[in-house]
């Protein structure tokens, strides 16, 4: 049979318990007591209370609660303590079922007498028992065990059985408290191992949303670039809105002159009173009709209706040229244009007058353009004409129509105004022709592209024929008869 190893073999010597020093109390400062070695490791490694929520299983043997741990002295102690009771164990003479540590505990729980360990007398206070098995009786336990080899409590046994058992339930209590600790320590190992889970978990959720707010910001970043665009493109359409408002109400303004019957083209001569039809009755006829049946066909602004010789008349032959001819800031070019102020003659007067000069004639002139900017075109002209002493009295609508003729060439812008003038039909063709040559006109080949193309479609009621001059315009009614002149004349050619 082996020996069981002796609890009580002390490496230093100092710390060699004798009689003397286990009798002072603990925590008095002797410098050879053994419970101030176990005292200081107690501090600093055992030092910790269970945690309230560990549930730990209840401990047949414990004492009232509030007993700490560093009360049990330190780990080797607590261990070496479960040994002895191991090999106790395994003495076939001293089993330590039969020493019922049970009833040993509950022997000793009114408080043992101080028995001398090695069997020598030393009466201890009394109250280093009264605690608890797991409370300071553990320090009893730990010096009996560090004090008496396994045979020399198989001694006691016989001698004091009480002190014998109360010793082995302290050894027991020891060993308890050292699995409790053992087991509080896998549970802390436990919670580490959840929390450092955890914290991976949420390491990554925090990646995770660290992408998230960049992805968001980002989107946030283009969704205000978004905004802001389409801030300025609601202001731009604003500024637009206010601007077409403007327009449609000068247009307005100029169409209600030009509807109020005291506004008539005063021309301070005699006052013959004028209506379409004087165009073509003849001289005799009285000069005075009335404008109010006169009917106008609805022709919109760049409306793109105007039959072409040749070609089937129609929106699809020249819808693309409407699109060209509209700039990308319609307003702008509307604005530059003089005869934007009163663009299409859509309704006539219903009682206008003019009045005339017996000496000056009324005339239709054809305006057409298609090199440059041709509604610019069709203003400088205006203006020129005006200057030149041909006195605008209508506009007629703005036609895009496909080149006739010499087709490979750009489309043409087409209007037509009414004006008077006392120029003679052949004068009045040379101030045409110098408005032409002025606004860049050369000798090119005929029907070919030009800024500005001027043509008399009527002087008064006359019918002429010369070298230079035809009129009507015998071209005419191909080109646009049909067009401005029939809504401007309300006659059809
Ligand atoms: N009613 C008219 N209006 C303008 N020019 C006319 C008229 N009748 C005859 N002409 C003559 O036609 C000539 C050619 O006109 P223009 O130079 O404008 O040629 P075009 O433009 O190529 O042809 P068009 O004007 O007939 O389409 C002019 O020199 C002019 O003398
Ligand atoms: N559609 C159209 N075609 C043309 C025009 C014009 O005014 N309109 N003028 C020309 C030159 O005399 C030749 N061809």
């Amino acid at each position: 049979m082996q020996d069981p190893p002796n609890p009580n073999k002390n490496p230093n010597p100092k710390t060699n318990p004798t009689p003397e020093t286990q009798n002072f109390p603990h925590g008095q400062g002797q410098p050879f007591s053994i419970r101030s070695s176990c005292h200081r490791r107690a501090h600093s490694e055992v030092h910790f209370r269970l945690p309230e929520d560990l549930d730990l299983v209840p401990d047949p043997f414990e004492g009232p609660s509030g007993s700490s741990f560093d009360e049990l002295g330190s780990e080797d102690d607590l261990f070496c303590t479960y040994m002895d009771i191991e090999k106790l164990g395994s003495r076939p003479d001293e089993d330590p079922s039969s020493l019922k540590p049970d009833n040993a505990v509950h022997g000793s729980s009114g408080g043992g007498c101080g028995v001398d360990l090695e069997g020598e007398k030393n009466v201890r206070p009394r109250h280093r028992y009264s605690n608890s098995v797991d409370g300071s009786s553990i320090m009893e336990s730990i010096e009996a065990k560090k004090a008496m080899a396994p045979d020399k409590l198989a001694e006691l046994w016989t001698l004091d059985p009480k002190r014998a058992k109360r010793i082995i339930a302290n050894r027991q209590s020891a060993a308890r408290s050292k699995e409790r600790k053992a087991r509080y320590i896998s549970e802390l190992e436990r919670k580490v191992q959840t929390l450092q889970t955890e914290a991976t978990t949420l390491s990554a959720q925090l990646t995770l949303f660290q992408r998230d707010t960049t992805g968001l910001s980002t989107e946030n970043t283009e969704l205000k670039l978004r905004l802001h665009a389409m801030e300025q493109q609601a202001q731009l359409r604003d500024a637009l809105n206010e601007a077409l408002k403007k327009e449609v109400e000068r247009l307005k303004i100029a169409t209600g002159e030009m509807m109020t019957p005291k506004d008539t083209y005063n021309l301070g001569m005699h006052h013959v009173p004028y209506t379409q039809s004087s165009y073509f009755q003849p001289q005799s006829q009285p000069r005075q009709v009335n404008t109010q049946n006169m009917q106008m066909p609805q022709f919109h602004l760049f409306q793109s209706n105007m039959p072409i010789p040749h070609q089937p008349m129609g929106a699809a032959s020249h819808s693309h040229a409407f699109q060209e001819m509209l700039p990308q800031d319609p307003l702008g070019r509307l604005q530059g244009l003089d005869i934007g102020s009163s663009l299409c003659f859509l309704h006539s007067a219903p009682d206008s007058h003019v009045e005339l000069h017996s000496q000056e004639q009324e005339v239709v002139i054809a305006l057409g353009s298609n090199v440059g900017d041709r509604l610019s075109n069709f203003n400088h002209a205006l203006q020129l004409m005006k200057k030149s002493g041909i006195t605008i009295i209508r506009h007629g609508c703005l036609y895009e129509t496909a080149p006739a003729y010499v087709t490979d060439q750009p489309h043409f812008l087409n209007s037509a105004v009414r004006a008077v003038t006392k120029f003679g039909p052949h004068e009045l063709l040379g101030v045409l022709k110098k408005i032409e040559k002025d606004m860049g006109r050369t000798d090119g080949i005929r029907y070919g592209p030009r800024p500005i193309d001027l043509d008399i479609l009527f002087y008064g009621k006359f019918r002429i024929n010369s070298d230079t001059l035809t009129v009507p315009r015998e071209n005419m009614g191909e080109t646009i008869c049909n067009g401005p002149i029939d809504g401007f004349t309300g006659i059809r050619c």
